[in-house]
């Protein structure tokens, strides 16, 4: 029987399967060769009424570090229209990451049963971007269902930072768990959840999440420069328009992107953050 992993403690392994958990132990030689992480798609055989043994892991498709989760679809990144204010930086960088690692980004914009004016275009700018974007109350209810479809059938993490609702959230969306709001933590580096596993809870519409916010690591991966511009959704059909094949798109000639930001078809503030992140990723290659 094919499995999804939810939880790990000592030697045991929660693993759910045809609509039940199941308390697993890890077989002989297995054992040592395997560290398996929620998330994991492992075979079990059952042993007896809710118990079984993992015989094999499959191939993980996305490894998340920090919180350790394999196989996350999509990342709900959630910030607020009100306070505190949206970083945008860390909004591109969150949307930047989950282009890096394959998993598809949904943005939630919550509070907005008390929504900034100044933040009203945000939604927005990023739809014409190309991203989903959810407008939501935690407090309301407003979003809620359309976030409870979105979650449906997938493995999510939420990230966002501290104070944005995450927690108020996962608690409107099933009622019955009610996490501690503020339980869900993304205090990056030395938050309360860095030293403990993530485990995945089971979401009464269907679908997984992780207890853990996503993406508590911020810094860019190693990347080649010529990359960057890929991960910028409206910067990625640019590519090859430019007039050297080589641009980076920082003040060359005849730079395609450089012309769109001109244009206003690209927002003034992406492209510095796609400078910003350039300059992160080029830093990185000269400390090797
Ligand atoms: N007005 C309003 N307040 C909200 C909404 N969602 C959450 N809050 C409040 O915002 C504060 C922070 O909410 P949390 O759910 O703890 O935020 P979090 O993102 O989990 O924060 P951390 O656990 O620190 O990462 C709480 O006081 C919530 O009551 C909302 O939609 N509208
Ligand atoms: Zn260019």
């Amino acid at each position: 029987m094919e499995g999804i992993l939810l939880r790990r403690y000592g030697g045991f392994y929660y693993v759910e399967s045809g609509g039940q958990v199941w308390t697993c132990r890890l077989r002989g030689r297995f054992r040592r060769e395997a560290d398996l992480l929620p998330g994991d798609r492992v075979e079990m055989v059952p042993l007896g009424p809710g118990e079984g043994v993992i015989e094999a892991l499959k191939p993980r498709r996305t490894l998340l570090e920090r919180p350790a989760v394999a196989n996350v679809e999509q990342a709900i990144i959630v910030f607020s229209l009100s306070t505190p204010p949206p970083d945008l930086e860390l909004l591109d960088r969150l949307l930047f990451l989950s282009g890096v690692k394959d998993i598809q980004a949904i943005i939630v914009w919550n509070k907005v049963d008390v929504a900034r004016e100044e933040y009203r275009d945000l939604p927005g700018i990023y739809r014409q971007i190309g991203y989903s974007n959810l407008i939501a109350s935690a407090r309301t209810g407003q979003g809620v269902e359309k976030l409870r479809e979105v979650l449906a059938g997938r493995l999510s993490t939420f990230a966002g930072p501290s104070g944005v609702g995450k927690s108020s959230l996962l608690n409107a969306l099933q009622p019955e768990l009610n996490l501690r709001t503020g339980e869900v933590s993304a205090k990056g580096g030395r938050g309360r959840h860095t030293t403990r596993h993530a485990e995945l809870i089971r979401l009464p519409g269907g679908g997984w999440v992780a207890d853990t916010p996503g993406f508590s690591r911020l810094d860019l991966p190693s990347l080649d420069r010529l990359e960057v511009a890929g991960y910028f959704r409206e910067m990625e059909p640019l590519i090859g328009r430019c007039r050297f094949n080589s641009c980076l798109h920082r003040g060359e000639p005849g730079c395609a992107v450089a012309a769109a930001v001109e244009a206003g078809e690209i927002a003034r503030h992406r492209y510095e953050h796609y400078l910003n992140f350039l300059a992160e990723v080029i830093a990185r290659e000269r400390s090797y």
